[in-house]
This record gives C-alpha cells, structure tokens and sequence, in this order.
C-alpha cells in the first residue's frame, strides 16, 4: 500500500476543510497556540514513519499523557488497582464532577480526569522521584532523552485548577486519595505538560501496536495481556463522552488531549498521531478525528 499518497490526499483534502472548533482557553497558555497547526505521523510496523505538515513540532500532550501513566502504575502494581478506579466509558465530560458523587468516589475509566488523579496517586505512593521517574518512563519508550514539559503551561493549567481540585477533594472524601490534594494536583498537572509530537507520540504507542514490546530493540516494557486491556480502555474511553463516535467513524483505539493531539493504534499494524488545536464541543482535535476517519477508510484498515 503506499501510505505517503494516502496521507498526501488526506493533506489535500483538510486544505479545503474549515474548522469550526475552537482552541482549549481554559489553560491559557494553550490558547495561545496558532489553530492552523496541523501534523500526522503514521508509523507502521512494517515500513516505518510516513507524515505531513507539522508532524515533527511538539506540542502539549494533556491528556494523551493519561495512557502513560496507566502504563506505568500497571508496570508496577496488580489489578488491585481496578479496585480504585473502574473501566467503564463514563458517557459524561473529561472533567465532570456528578457520577463521581454517587458512585462514592470511584472514577469510571483512567481516562478521564478523576480516574487519572487517582491514578497520578497511586504512582506518587510507588515511585521516588514520581516526576523524574515519569519522565524516564516516556524517554524509555521513546529511546528520546529530550522530551520534557513546558513550563509555561504548566504554570498556566496551576492557576486554573480549581475543578481539578474539587475532583481530588471529592475523592479524597471517599478514601479514595491517600496523599495529599496539593501533590497529587502537581504531578497530575506535570504528566499533562509533557510535550512531545506527532511522531514521537507515534513512536511511544508503538508498544500498543507490538504486543507490549518496544519496536526499535524488542524490549517487553508491558505484558501483551495488560497491553490488550490498555487498548480495550482506549476503545471505550479514549475520547470521554465521544467514545462511541470515535470508534464508529474510525474504528481504532486510541487517545485525545485538549492539546488537539489524538493518538491511535492498529495493534499488529501501526500507530498514527494527528495534531490539530481546535477542538470539537466534546474537546476532541475537530480535523483531527476527520483525518484519521479519512486513513481507516482509505486503508481500509480498522480493528473492525
Ligand atoms: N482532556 C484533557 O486533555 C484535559 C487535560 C487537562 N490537563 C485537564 O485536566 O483539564
């Protein structure tokens, strides 16, 4: 198959398309972002990294960080994890407070905000140097020592994090934090920071798409079982009450971020990121779930 014409006509294609979503403002830093970005890196198991635009730009990777961090705490600790935060799609906004009440502080999925923090918990409670050790966790599986967080938006998402913070209080209400609110916010709001791009965001899922392994020196970062139930949650809560849409229009596992990057995964077959700030009302890269919606089907190649 030759993916460069694919990508090449999907480029072509988004060159007549308008957005009509906006740039994540909450986060003001992140506003400050042009919305005329726009990267895709396709790297397949086979044959390598294809891409165009501004695929080699790093930007925010907010949320998509959620699925290293899962990673990591699943590297190091047993489902008894899943007694802590569940895997049901939550059909509700990444950052909603309401089913976290009568569920008695339980997050549906990891994906979402809630589940996240609790996730960011658990690791402050294993790791050292919870930062320093996250950071390595992404240099690791990217074999890239320089990727790091951007300060600024780091600062940024600080001041405006009061919903955050009420998800952590809520929780913490409910037994379900063990450390404190303030260090918890913190190492949440520096996963979310880390910039990376297209391709180095391709790169790091590769080991979703090889079985748990590393491509470019085979080595076993995940079990191929846990690998299997991380994409399983991509499916069903990558993109939050989006989920179902993604997957009938693309048909991949995979994650968004309010950064505008989406990640996804064609285990056996290849990563692909896509990087477009606007954002759609659900706070998913508006051109780029069209984009990849565009390559399932002109590949013809989904998990369905
Ligand atoms: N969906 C996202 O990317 C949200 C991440 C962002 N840091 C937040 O907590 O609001």
């Amino acid at each position: 198959m030759n993916y460069q014409a694919i990508l090449n006509q999907i480029q072509e294609e988004l060159n007549l398309k308008k957005s009509t979503g906006t740039v994540a403002s909450y986060i003001p830093e992140l506003a400050k972002v042009s919305p005329d970005k726009f990267g895709m890196n396709l790297y397949c198991i086979n044959s390598g990294h294809y891409h165009f635009g501004n695929s080699q730009e790093r930007f925010s990777i907010q949320s998509i960080s959620k699925v290293f961090a899962l990673t990591l705490a699943m590297s190091l600790i047993d489902d008894s994890l899943f007694e802590r935060v569940d895997v049901e799609p939550s059909g509700d906004p990444f950052n909603s407070l309401v089913q976290l009440e009568y569920e008695q502080g339980i997050p549906r999925n990891p994906f979402i905000n809630a589940g996240a923090l609790v996730i960011s918990d658990i690791l402050i409670s294993l790791l050292k140097n919870p930062k320093k050790d996250f950071l390595n966790f992404i240099h690791t599986i990217t074999d890239n020592t320089t990727i790091d967080i951007n300060k600024e938006v780091f600062y940024s998402e600080k001041k405006y994090s009061h919903r955050n913070a009420a998800l952590l209080n809520l929780m913490k209400s409910f037994g379900n934090i063990k450390n404190d609110i303030e260090t918890v916010l913190d190492f949440y709001i520096f996963q979310c920071a880390v910039e990376m791009s297209c391709k180095e965001l391709s790169t790091a899922f590769m080991m979703y798409a090889n079985q748990g392994r590393k491509l470019s020196d085979n080595q076993q970062i995940l079990s191929p079982q846990k690998v299997k139930r991380i994409n399983a949650i991509m499916q069903t809560c990558g993109f939050y009450d989006e989920a179902g849409e993604f997957t009938f229009r693309v048909g991949l596992p995979g994650k968004s971020g309010v950064g505008g990057g989406i990640t996804a995964v064609h285990p056996g077959q290849y990563t692909v990121t896509v990087w477009s700030p606007p954002l759609n009302p659900k706070g998913n890269s508006e051109l780029g779930m069209f984009a990849l919606e565009r390559l399932t089907t002109l590949t013809g190649l989904s998990i369905f």
